[in-house]
Parts: C-alpha cells; sequence; structure tokens
C-alpha cells in the first residue's frame, strides 16, 4: 500500500505536514522539518512586521493535549517570503505552504496577500483566518460578512493558489454559513481546524492558570479536540465544492487518529500538539502506524478509504 496523497495538482509521499505554529519559526526549523518524515510543511503565521508576541509562559503541553496564546510571534512576512522564493528555486517540484495571518486585521490581510502576489513566490498560501490569540481582535472566520469581504477583496488582485485556517465550528448553521461564503471563491482548500480558542486551564497544585497572558485563556490542541476537528472536516467536506480539498487538523496523535480524519474527507494532515510533544520523529511513528492499519485492512491507497466516513442510517 502507499501512503501518497494528492493535493491540488501535487503528489505528495504522504499525508503528513506540521501544524503552522509548531516547529516553523525559522529556515533552520524549515530545514528540519524539509529533511524529516513530513509530507510537507507550513511555515509560522507571518504578520507584516515582525513580533515578539505575548509574554510566556505562552504555550504548556497538558497530558491531554496544550494550551497556548502565543499571539502571533514571528520574523516577519518579508522573512518567510524570501526564504520560500529561494525554497521554491531550490526544490520547484516539492510544494509547501505559506502561512499567512495579520495583526492589525483586514486592511493588513489584504496587504500582506498584495505583497505575495507581487513577489516570485507562486506555491501555496494558507490564509489564517483564525488565531485566537490577539488581544482585543475577533477572528476573522467568526465574521462571516468579513469573511466575504475579504476574500472579495482578495480576488481582485491575487491569481496565486491559496486555502484558508478556519476554526472550529460548533452549530450546522455555522457550517452552512462558511461553506456557502467559501464556495462562491476559488480557493484551493480549507484547513480544519485551528485550536479550540479560549479555553482555561488550572494548575491543580497552585489553583492558578498555567499561561501568562489573558488571564490564563488560550487555544486548545491535542486529545481534547479530535471530535471537533473531526466533525468541522466532516461537515466542510459534505458542504464544500469537490474542487475544495481539506487539511484536517486536531487531536492526531497516532495511526488511527490520522486514518479517521482521511474517513472524514482530509486529503492532508497537520500535526501540531504531538509534534510538539513527540519531535520531528512523529511523522515516521505515524506513517508506520497509518501504513499498517491500510494493510490491515487491505486498502492499497488513501483514496480506498478517503471520505467513506458510514453513518448508521
Ligand atoms: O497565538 C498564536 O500565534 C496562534 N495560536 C494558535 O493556536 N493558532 C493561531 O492561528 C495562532 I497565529
Amino acid at each position: 500500500a502507499t501512503l501518497q496523497a494528492t493535493f491540488y495538482g501535487h503528489t505528495f509521499d504522504n499525508p503528513f505536514m506540521n501544524a503552522s505554529g509548531v516547529h516553523c519559526m525559522d529556515k533552520t526549523e524549515l530545514d528540519e522539518l524539509a529533511a524529516s518524515a513530513s509530507g510537507s510543511f507550513v511555515t509560522k503565521s507571518a504578520t507584516a512586521d515582525s513580533r515578539d508576541g505575548n509574554p510566556e509562559p505562552r504555550y504548556i503541553n497538558l497530558e491531554l493535549g496544550s494550551i497556548n496564546s502565543m499571539g502571533l510571534p514571528n520574523l516577519g512576512l518579508a522573512y518567510y517570503l524570501e526564504d520560500a522564493i529561494k525554497r521554491q528555486a531550490a526544490n520547484p517540484d516539492t510544494p509547501f505552504f505559506l502561512s499567512v495571518a495579520s495583526y492589525k486585521g483586514f486592511d493588513e490581510y489584504v496587504s500582506n496577500m498584495k505583497h505575495i502576489q507581487e513577489s516570485d513566490y507562486t506555491g501555496l498560501v494558507e490564509l489564517n483566518l483564525s488565531c485566537p490569540n490577539v488581544p482585543g481582535k475577533p477572528q476573522m472566520a467568526y465574521d462571516f460578512e468579513d469573511t466575504e469581504k475579504l476574500l472579495n477583496e482578495i480576488f481582485k488582485f491575487y491569481t496565486k493558489p491559496f486555502g484558508v485556517k478556519l476554526p472550529p465550528y460548533f452549530d450546522f448553521m455555522h457550517f452552512d454559513k462558511i461553506a456557502d461564503v467559501l464556495n462562491k471563491f476559488d480557493i484551493k482548500f480549507v484547513n480544519c481546524v485551528n485550536s479550540v480558542g479560549n479555553g482555561l486551564y488550572i494548575d491543580e497544585a497552585t489553583d492558578t492558570v498555567v499561561i501568562k497572558p489573558k488571564g490564563g485563556f488560550g487555544g486548545i490542541g491535542g486529545e481534547y479536540i479530535k471530535p471537533t476537528a473531526l466533525a468541522n472536516v466532516r461537515a466542510l467536506r459534505q458542504r464544500l465544492n469537490p474542487s475544495i480539498d481539506i487539511i484536517g487538523t486536531g487531536g492526531i496523535l497516532t495511526g488511527r487518529d490520522a486514518y479517521e480524519h482521511l474517513l472524514c474527507g482530509a486529503s492532508m494532515l497537520q500535526v501540531g500538539t504531538q509534534l510538539h510533544k513527540e519531535g520531528l520523529g512523529v511523522f515516521e511513528r505515524l506513517n508506520t502506524e497509518l501504513l499498517a492499519i491500510l494493510e490491515a485492512k487491505g486498502y492499497t491507497s488513501i483514496a480506498d478509504f478517503k471520505g467513506k466516513l458510514a453513518t448508521l442510517d
């Protein structure tokens, strides 16, 4: 059996990659990802200007996952663009993802995308509409009208392939609304889901929160969020045009978790919390475990079961 993954006209050796924010802050970390068993990789979400981010402690691994309020620390869009242009020149056949966010809101999203359009980078962009940790700033993708306005604005000038990183939704009306908006545009993929925003974890030894920013509120990842992640992958797959691929992110610790995301319709898979905990070796292990599942079930490729979750009716 093969774990080859097809995504936006590309074929990757396997469906695994890092989730933006983990092991992707600078070119050293990106080189390590490129040299790992991951099928692709994505950069830390970039803002126009480099940012220190929120005060520490701002990321904590927990028994069942993680909590973070990093606050968009990054080296600035120009850094990642320059690196991406070199990478695409050196390896034109191995696509990767450039993640873009915004600290200042709507206008910075537009100007960041304008800079990429005017640059020599021609690869995939993951437009992050779901950072939950910018104090005072709502997540773009929880405002359906603003999201539509932003995509309208971007498609006036942007001609390169991109997709959007979405937050989790928890209501069928919201699944319907975001899918209605996204189906109007020629986006190449959606990534479901970003961390479950503004959770709270309490240290039992001290009755105190564990991260400093926002009084301890932070995005939740890991085992805590797999049911939510699977639901969002499945719901968006059922609603989006087949031409829009899905990246599944959230709660992938084992080959079984990966298999379930694929069953819900994901084409690529991102690993955040477990990569942070286990390091780059997680990709070898996940490939081995997923391959064993295909073999045990007599599948020869992911196409044999992708999106084929059974229901009870
Ligand atoms: O705090 C962050 O930097 C961060 N943290 C997340 O959990 N998701 C995001 O999209 C971002 I931009």
